[in-house]
């Protein structure tokens, strides 16, 4: 039965932080929405899960539609056996001034009738540290970091508890480093301080080591809220055995599905260029005829792995910053919605062609394929690279149910040959 739950704001947030899970030694389950907890019955007493991360795409949602689906994920966890619980949002604390971090949190707070709670972005395996309350990306604060200009949640300030203030009604706290370095008593009596008995605390980490002493310290709470840095603290009952089994074998047909435009995953798709057959999404054929513009491209895979199974063919929607379209031709469809749409339904017409190995690049973008595939929830398996990990997943393509291995790679993670190399992992 699982006693860890987790609720994420966005898909490639719960595999990220599913798989630090699972290095620790908890098997996990990533439950595709409340629904998709224990869809299938299966976390009796004797079940071989420990933890069970909702997915939810919930980031930049309204405010009461992301309180009201964060709040029916925890009941489901609730209901499933979960007693401890962690909110996973993004460690560049991706987010408008109206949330959704802090009303997700307070309502969290109120439903647990718990009082206070820790704020722990920081993720150093992936560059993201906080020290006195600024949140770097590498050797940047944030709002000098390529996150200045997300399209959707352009981050223009890097202090934690000045981006949360306006989020919540609760006081905002900052417990610096120097406390998490005095040690897990140190820091749990600073977080016992009677001053700070109803806040959102912000906890400075920059290393792992800061990472396990608050995780430590706030082993009693209810819910702790992050980024999956956390994780490195919660060590789990399977040590070295939680990963779940690959559903493929090598040579299956595979494919790499890229929506994202994100500087990391630009690198990726130039070195997927020079190594991989590749296919640029076509907007404008698309939009003329959405169903030939698919047929076209799956053609194309298809043929490819007529000839050749070593080297999986990548569809990608934005090879430089250029390809990015700014204005929205009148009367068409906007190119973000085209290109997730377009790219589920290259991944269902290809499941249905014979696909097992599907490598997709974005959050938004995983979220439009895995829902395409009618998926429920995905076991987690071998590791990809910090954040991304490959996930046992059963899926639906035109009415056929059939088990395929999936991995969800934020656009910000991942080494530029990700897509040449994550498959050796899957061996
Ligand atoms: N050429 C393009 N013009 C405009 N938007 C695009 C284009 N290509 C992709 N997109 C959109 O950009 C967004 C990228 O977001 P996402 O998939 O979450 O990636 P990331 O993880 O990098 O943020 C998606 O909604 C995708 O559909
Ligand atoms: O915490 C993180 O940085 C990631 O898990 C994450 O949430 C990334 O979001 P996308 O870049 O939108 O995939």
């Amino acid at each position: 039965m699982p006693t860890l739950g987790a609720i994420a704001d966005d898909f490639t947030g719960a595999t990220d932080l599913a798989t630090m899970l699972v290095a620790r030694g908890h098997r996990t389950v990533v439950a595709v929405g409340p629904d998709g907890v224990d869809a299938e019955g299966a976390y009796g007493p004797d079940a071989d899960t420990d933890a069970v991360v909702v997915a939810l795409k919930s980031r930049t949602a309204p405010v009461a539609d992301a309180v009201g689906a964060s709040l029916a994920a925890l009941r489901a966890l609730r209901a499933a056996g979960c007693r401890r619980f962690y909110f996973k949002y993004c460690s560049t604390f991706d987010s408008t001034p109206k949330g959704n971090i802090g009303p997700v949190a307070d309502a969290f707070l109120d439903e647990l009738g718990e009082r206070r709670t820790v704020v722990v972005p920081s993720f150093p395996a992936t560059g993201r540290t906080v020290y006195r309350g600024r949140l770097f990306v590498h050797d940047e604060l944030l709002e000098e970091s390529p996150m200045r200009d997300h399209p959707l949640t352009p981050m223009r300030d890097s202090r934690v508890p000045r981006l949360l203030e306006p989020q919540t009604s609760r006081p905002v706290a900052l417990v610096g480093l120097d406390t998490v370095r005095a040690g897990a008593d140190a820091l749990r009596a600073a977080l016992d301080d009677p001053a700070l008995a109803d806040a959102l605390v912000v906890v400075d980490a920059v290393s792992d080591a800061d990472l396990r002493v608050i995780a430590a310290a706030t082993e009693n709470f209810a819910l702790v809220t992050g980024a999956a840095g956390l994780a490195v603290g919660l060590s789990g009952p399977h040590a070295g055995s939680a990963r779940a089994a690959a559903a493929s074998r090598p040579g299956d047909p595979a494919v790499v599905l890229s929506g994202s435009a994100s500087a990391a995953t630009r690198a990726q798709v130039a070195h997927g260029r020079a190594h991989l057959p590749h296919r640029k999404l076509d907007l404008a054929r698309l939009r003329e005829d959405f169903t030939g513009g698919v047929a076209d491209l799956t053609a194309f895979v298809r043929a490819y792995w007529r000839e050749d199974r070593e080297r999986p063919p990548l569809l990608y929607a934005v090879g430089s910053a250029e390809d990015l379209e700014q204005e929205t031709p009148a009367g068409a469809e906007p190119a973000a919605e085209l290109v997730e749409r377009a790219l589920a339904a290259c991944a269902v017409e290809l499941v249905a062609a014979g696909a097992r190995r599907l490598l997709v690049a974005g959050g938004e973008t995983s979220g439009a394929v895995v829902t395409a595939l009618g998926a429920r929830s995905l076991a987690v398996g071998a590791p990809i690279a910090p954040g991304v990990a490959w996930a046992r997943t059963e899926v639906t393509a035109h009415g056929r149910r059939e088990t395929v291995d999936l991995a969800l790679k934020s656009g910000n993670f991942g080494t530029a040959a990700i897509f040449t190399e994550a498959w050796e992992r899957l061996a």
